[in-house]
C-alpha cells in the first residue's frame, strides 16, 4: 500500500486519507485510565503453548521499515481464549535516545520506554493472518510494557543481532529462544479491550491484552533498539533513523476496558 510514517506529511494525522479505518472507531492504542476500568472475574489467565523454542529452530529477525520484527512459527499459540490464536510475529514500538518514552498504550498517561506486541490470528476461523487481519474476531495481540532497568538476557538473544538489520527489508536468521521469557511473570494480570491495528490499515480487528506488569531492559539494550535501525533502504542517499514509532492514544468513546485484577 501507500507509504506511511510516524512524522511529517505521511504521519498519523494523514493516515486516514489512504487508510479510512484509521479515522474510524475502535482505534488503538488508548490511554488506560483508572476510571475506565471494570474488573471482570471471568477473565482467564493467558495460557501460551510452545513458546519455548529450541535454538535448533531458526527465526527471521527483520527491519520492515516501521519496526524490528521477529517471525514466529505456527506451533506457538494462545489456548485460553474462545478461539485458538496462532502466533504470527512480534515487533516493538519505542521512543528515542533523547526521549526514552515510546510505548503506544499508556496507563493514566504514563508512557513507558517501549512496548512489545506479539501478534496472533484466529486460526480456528481463518487459514492465515492476511485473511484474518480485517475481521472483527481476526487478531489477538499481547502487549508488554518495557522500562529501562536491569539487563534482560532474554531480549539480548535477538538484540545482539540488531546491527545485521540496520536498513529497511534487511533480514537475518536467528536461533530460536524462549519467547515466554520476553513476557512478564504474571500472565493473569492484564487489561483487555477491543481495538485495532495501531498502524495502517488500522483494521478494528484486535482483541488487546496488555499485561499489567512491565519488563525491563538495560539502558544499553534500549539504546541499541532506539538507535540501531533506519526506516530507509541501504541504498537511499539519506538515512532516516527509525525511532518514535508509536501512534498516540486514540478516543475510547463508549468502550470499556476490562481488568483481570482488583488492586
Ligand atoms: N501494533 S500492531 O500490532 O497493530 C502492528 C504493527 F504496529 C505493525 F507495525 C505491524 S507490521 O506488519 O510490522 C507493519 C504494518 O502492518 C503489524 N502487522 C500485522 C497487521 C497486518 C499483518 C499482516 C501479516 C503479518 C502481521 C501483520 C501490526 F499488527
Ligand atoms: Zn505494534
Amino acid at each position: 500500500g501507500a507509504k506511511w510514517t510516524y512524522r511529517g506529511p505521511e504521519g498519523e494525522h494523514h493516515w486516514s486519507k489512504h487508510y479510512p479505518f484509521c479515522g474510524g472507531a475502535f482505534q488503538s492504542p488508548i490511554d488506560i485510565k483508572s476510571e475506565l476500568l471494570r474488573f471482570d472475574p471471568a477473565l482467564r489467565p493467558i495460557e501460551l503453548q510452545n513458546y519455548n523454542l529450541s535454538p535448533n529452530e531458526q527465526l527471521t529477525l527483520g527491519n520492515n521499515g516501521h519496526s524490528l520484527q521477529i517471525s514466529l512459527p505456527p506451533k506457538m499459540y494462545i489456548s485460553s481464549l474462545r478461539h485458538r490464536y496462532t502466533a504470527a510475529q512480534l515487533h516493538f514500538h519505542w521512543g528515542s535516545s533523547s526521549r526514552p518514552a515510546g510505548s503506544e498504550h499508556t496507563v493514566n498517561s504514563r508512557q513507558y520506554a517501549a512496548e512489545m506486541h506479539v501478534v496472533h490470528y484466529n486460526s480456528d476461523k481463518y487459514p492465515n493472518i492476511s485473511m484474518a487481519v480485517d475481521k472483527s474476531d481476526g487478531l489477538a495481540v499481547l502487549g508488554v510494557f518495557i522500562e529501562i532497568g536491569d539487563f534482560n538476557p532474554a531480549y539480548e538473544t535477538f538484540l545482539k543481532f540488531i546491527n545485521g538489520i540496520k536498513y529497511r527489508d534487511h533480514k537475518v536468521q536467528v536461533p530460536g529462544f524462549n519467547v515466554r521469557a520476553l513476557l512478564p511473570n504474571r500472565l493473569d494480570e492484564f487489561y483487555r479491550y477491543d481495538g485495532s491495528l495501531t498502524t495502517p490499515p488500522c483494521y478494528p480487528s484486535v482483541l488487546w491484552t496488555i499485561f499489567r506488569n512491565h519488563v525491563t531492559i538495560s539502558q544499553k539494550q534500549f539504546l541499541a533498539l532506539a538507535t540501531a535501525l533506519y526506516s530507509s533502504y541501504a541504498q537511499d542517499s539519506t538515512a532516516t533513523p527509525l525511532h518514535g514509532n508509536f501512534r498516540k492514544p486514540q478516543l475510547v468513546d463508549s468502550r470499556v476496558v476490562l481488568v483481570s485484577f482488583k488492586e
